[in-house]
């Protein structure tokens, strides 16, 4: 039986959501992962300091009392009305580990978001002096361009001005799925980072696409074709520090997928450390999952390496059929599908 053995993972990207969502998201999120970058993209989103303490708060609630405890690094969402003031409370906190772009109507949750990148320069400003990273849902959302450019034309209108203007803040551009994205972040300087989804090294859009439309594919950025998907797969299992784990674990119940005008999200933290193993094992690159999955983030964020270790080993399973998300039902990516890897528990 082939195993391995890594250095306990930690998430830098994942959606817990709140309320009765949370004894699901939490319990999988705390299953093998030491820390998460917990996303703030609640309604009403995680603003400041206040709401960040008490968001973490309510996800504490539902720690396993026993076994691995995860540990919540909170973010904040910039709105218009962020002030550098908001930045500096939350960068001195011990609690707030960043702060997150969005695009205003990007994404799923994404309406109080950012409407106008160019006011948004006080607010980077002070986060580049208090050091606290800038996360990025890196995609435009002018209606006349489509959907599959959204990234690369993000790229090209605005990261590139934010990162020559800010030479040194932190970024995180969030859930790559292009091989313009895997460039840029590639040649960048080292404050210059991405996350990338097992989703989206697994799979491209024939996948969403071809022989049915199958909907709990769906997520943004959306999942591209083959060339791109093999462009992330380089760029994860290429051993650069610039790249690593975040799963964009984002979970919306079953009947919100499906329906005319289904949610984006994929959920994956029921098995998220088991999906990125077989992603590396079909890349033949088992040997490049720790230091994607436990180094390079920690690194990244000035956090040191978690000290203790899991262990992997290639035994086929069946993934749920669907799972329990507060009243209703999600359905987990591979749903009632085989998996190759499975976490082995440490007596
Ligand atoms: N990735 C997604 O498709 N959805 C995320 C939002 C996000 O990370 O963009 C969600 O919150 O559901
Ligand atoms: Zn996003
Ligand atoms: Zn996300």
């Amino acid at each position: 039986m082939q195993t391995l053995d890594i250095t306990r993972p930690d998430d830098w990207h994942i959606h817990l959501r709140d309320g009765a969502a949370l004894a699901l998201t939490v319990a999988d999120a705390s299953r093998y992962f030491g820390r998460a970058i917990i996303m703030p993209n609640l309604t009403p989103p995680v603003r400041n300091l206040a709401e960040a303490s008490a968001y973490r708060q309510r996800i504490e609630a539902h720690l396993p009392s026993s076994g691995n405890r995860l540990l919540p690094l909170m973010v904040l969402y910039l709105t218009d009305n962020t002030r550098p003031e908001d930045i500096i409370e939350a960068a001195n906190s011990g609690v707030v580990y960043a702060a997150k772009l969005y695009p205003a109507g990007a994404t799923t949750n994404s309406d109080s978001g950012v409407t106008d990148i160019d006011k948004l320069a006080p607010v980077l400003e002070a986060m580049q002096s208090h050091d606290l990273p800038l996360l990025v849902h890196g995609e435009v959302t002018d209606a006349d361009i489509d959907i599959f450019d959204r990234e690369a034309v993000f790229i090209d209108r605005h990261l590139k001005g934010i990162c020559s203007r800010f030479p040194e803040l932190k970024v995180v551009l969030e859930h790559i799925t292009t091989a313009d994205a895997a460039a840029f972040v590639g040649e960048a300087p080292a404050n210059i980072a991405a996350t990338i989804t097992a989703h989206h090294l697994l799979y491209n859009r024939n996948d969403m696409l071809a022989g049915g439309i199958r909907p709990h594919y769906y997520c943004l950025p959306i999942l591209k074709r083959n060339t791109h998907q093999q462009a992330l797969i380089d760029a994860a299992t290429s051993g650069s520090p610039k790249f690593f784990l975040g799963t964009d674990s984002a979970p919306h119940a079953r009947h919100r997928k499906e329906t005319d005008c289904g949610c984006a999200g994929c959920y994956t933290a029921h098995a998220a450390i088991e999906l990125y193993a077989e992603a590396f094992d079909n890349a033949g690159a088992l040997d490049k999952l720790e230091a994607f999955a436990s180094f390079y983030g920690p690194d990244f964020y000035g956090l040191p390496r978690n000290s203790d270790r899991i262990t992997l080993s290639k035994t086929p399973w069946q993934a749920p059929e669907q799972l329990p998300l507060g009243e209703d039902s999600l359905r987990p990516l591979r749903a009632g599908d085989t998996l190759q890897w499975q976490v082995v528990p440490h007596e």
